[in-house]
């Protein structure tokens, strides 16, 4: 495809961080782009948005969370064929309220070292590297 019609999307990135250093993955909608595979939770930034009101809107629609801080990670530049993102993805340090599928999503706490079993977008294989290496696993 021809690069001036390639969609170009920017996409908050969370990597949530809970008791024992574990993760939170959820699993993407059967229909969506991606679909059925476990991913960080996040979403499009919208314009006129920055990346930290992104994040919170995101995790607030789909897991019912508040961000309270957030620290840069990584970011991932893919090429989908259809689609460009941009994973402006992010260490989720400090949260209020209790993760819920809010979309009927399946939820899982993971270990760093347990990252490896999950089946992730083609984008994610340097998040799950450098949250490994931050994390120590
Ligand atoms: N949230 C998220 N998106 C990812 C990851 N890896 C990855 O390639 N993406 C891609 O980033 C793009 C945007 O994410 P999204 O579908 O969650 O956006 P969104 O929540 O705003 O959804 P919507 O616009 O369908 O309502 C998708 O094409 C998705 O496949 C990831 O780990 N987390
Ligand atoms: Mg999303």
């Amino acid at each position: 495809m021809a690069e001036g019609q390639k969609k170009h999307v920017h996409v908050a990135v969370g990597v949530i961080l809970g008791a024992d250093s574990r993760i939170l993955l959820a699993k993407r909608p059967d229909h969506l782009h991606m679909g059925g595979r476990w991913e960080f939770p996040g979403g499009k930034v919208e314009p006129e948005e920055t990346i930290q009101q992104a994040m919170s809107r995101e995790l607030r629609e789909e897991l019912a969370i508040d961000v309270v801080s957030m620290e840069k990670l990584i970011e991932v530049r893919h090429d989908y064929g259809d689609k460009q993102v941009f994973l402006d993805t992010w260490c989720v340090t400090e949260f209020s309220g209790e993760p819920a599928g809010v979309e009927g999503q399946q939820l899982a706490w993971v270990s760093a070292s347990a990252l490896a079993d999950y089946h992730f977008p083609d984008a994610n294989q340097p998040i799950v590297e450098a949250v490994q290496a931050k994390l120590g696993s």
